[in-house]
């Protein structure tokens, strides 16, 4: 076990000397690696062929200059990049960040965890992740769109169907992506529907995508509940976010007879005893894209407060994380365990920071980490990659029903190895089991690439 222990430090330690600061890369890197030293210890070959060392290091990394004018005529600089993590399982595969706060180590961090988060799905994907410093916050669908296009007018040379297929993430939602491949179509002269995902339905983008990440996400904590005999009906949920994936997290644990009581933005929460009303929160995020301190003017039983983390002092038996990374730290974790929860299903990309998880683990919180919970987007985005092979639609019905397959059976497969390696709950641990294993034996079997 030492000796296992000393590679997993060597391995950071490589890190912190070449990047010094990358320090949510290394964290993101040093809580994966921690949890898969038994695997490491039975299997002395991942040492001896540099697994680790290879895995921390990505394949690929493009920066590149993205000018673009805004309506005024005023030109802006932003900076544009693509992370190609790792190609062992499939082509690259991951979503593109338009957010002021994009730099390389949160976008290494994110392809990382893309890389095991795809391998989950069972399905044919690597990992990378992309984006910008771009905001599109108050920006017109003019310069939205003169953005997409000058980023696309460098990307395009990295991507492919069968090289690399972004899709979308924060401030990437159906209109960029439409804008994305309008470019990338005009450039390459070729029809490659494969090479984004979450393309609208009406041009080859696969149903059930929009909902798929957020509906994921109630599948998964739906079966982590069943397993413990704890129904979701009546239960009171608190998310965060009210984009793609708080949306379509609170539709579906609606559906599921959970009443959802918050909701947010980067600038504060919503707090509705009488239950979120999700129409109104479409309406002011996907029609008007205004701010969630909207939603109090139609709903006067309803409290509006500044801040984003005020939301996890809501009393909730379910917390759904949902807006960004770090948004539970832990403070914030001792009050949610302090108020009683039962369960915190992470719907953004590591939105717990990591004493937050330590603390819902040692309480006894079941714990769905967001590499698993939330790969229900990228796996229907590979399913919409099936689609566009075939030139075919399936129905809402038929992606849904693979969706549910394919949360359930990561769901088994993090459960059996934190059963076989670990604490049986601690699905962190079984999912980073699952997902290195499976990336780690085809690396082995590609030879020293
Ligand atoms: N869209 C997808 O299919 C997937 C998204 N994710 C993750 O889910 C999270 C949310 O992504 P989307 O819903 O797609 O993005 P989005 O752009 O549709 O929504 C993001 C939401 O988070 C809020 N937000 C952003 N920065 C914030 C901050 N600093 N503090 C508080 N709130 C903040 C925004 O106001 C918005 O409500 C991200 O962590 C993303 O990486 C994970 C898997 C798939
Ligand atoms: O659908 C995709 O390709 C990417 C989704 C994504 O970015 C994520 O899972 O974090």
């Amino acid at each position: 076990m030492a000796d296992m222990k000393q590679y997993v430090q060597d391995t950071l330690d490589i890190i912190t000397k070449r990047d010094p600061d990358q320090k949510q890369f290394r964290n993101t890197v040093s809580k994966v690696l921690e949890t898969i030293v038994p695997v490491l210890e039975q299997h002395p070959e991942f040492k001896e062929q540099k697994i680790l060392e290879r895995m921390i290091e990505p394949e690929r990394v493009v920066s590149f200059r993205v000018p673009w004018q805004d309506d005024q005529g005023e030109i802006h600089v932003n900076r544009g990049f693509r992370v190609q993590m790792n190609s062992a399982v499939g082509p690259y595969k991951g979503g593109l960040r338009f957010h002021p706060s994009v730099c390389l180590d949160i976008l290494k961090f994110l392809a990382f965890e893309q890389v095991f988060k795809n391998a989950l799905t069972g399905l044919p994907i690597g990992g990378a992740k992309g984006g910008s410093d771009f905001d599109p916050h108050g920006r017109s669908d003019s310069e939205v769109m003169r953005f997409c296009q000058s980023f696309m007018t460098e990307l395009y040379r990295h991507i492919g169907p069968h090289v690399d297929a972004p899709a979308g993430d924060i401030g990437v939602g159906g209109r960029e992506i439409g804008y994305l491949f309008g470019q990338y179509k005009r450039i390459r002269d070729s029809y490659d529907s494969a090479v984004l995902t979450g393309k609208r339905v009406d041009y080859w983008g696969s149903l059930a995508r929009t909902e798929a990440t957020g509906y994921g996400l109630l599948y998964f904590v739906k079966d982590m509940l069943d397993d413990k005999g704890i129904s979701l009906k009546d239960k009171v949920i608190v998310v965060s976010g009210s984009g793609n994936v708080a949306t379509y997290a609170m539709e579906k644990a609606y559906q599921l007879g959970a009443k959802v009581v918050t909701c947010s933005d980067s600038n504060g929460y919503v707090y509705d005893p009488d239950g979120i009303d999700l129409d109104a929160v479409k309406e002011i995020k996907q029609v008007r894209r205004g701010r969630i301190r909207e939603y109090v003017q139609t709903h006067p039983n309803a409290e509006y407060h500044e801040g984003c983390r005020g939301v996890w002092t809501v009393p909730c038996d379910i917390a759904l994380p949902c807006a960004t990374q770090g948004e539970i730290d832990l403070d914030s974790a001792k009050i949610l365990v302090e108020h009683g929860v039962l369960a915190v299903g992470e719907g953004a990309n590591m939105p717990s920071e990591l004493p937050a998880i330590d603390y819902f683990q040692k309480n006894h919180v079941l714990f769905a980490p967001a590499k698993a919970a939330n790969a229900g987007g990228v796996a229907v985005s590979a399913l919409e990659m099936s689609q566009n092979s075939e030139r075919l639609q399936w129905t809402f019905e038929e992606v849904d029903q693979k969706l549910k397959d394919i949360m359930s059976n990561i769901y088994k497969n993090a459960r059996m190895n934190a059963e076989k390696y670990a604490d049986p709950d601690d699905l962190v641990a079984g999912a980073n089991i699952t997902a290195f294993v499976r990336v780690a034996n085809i690396m082995l079997a590609h030879g020293l690439v």
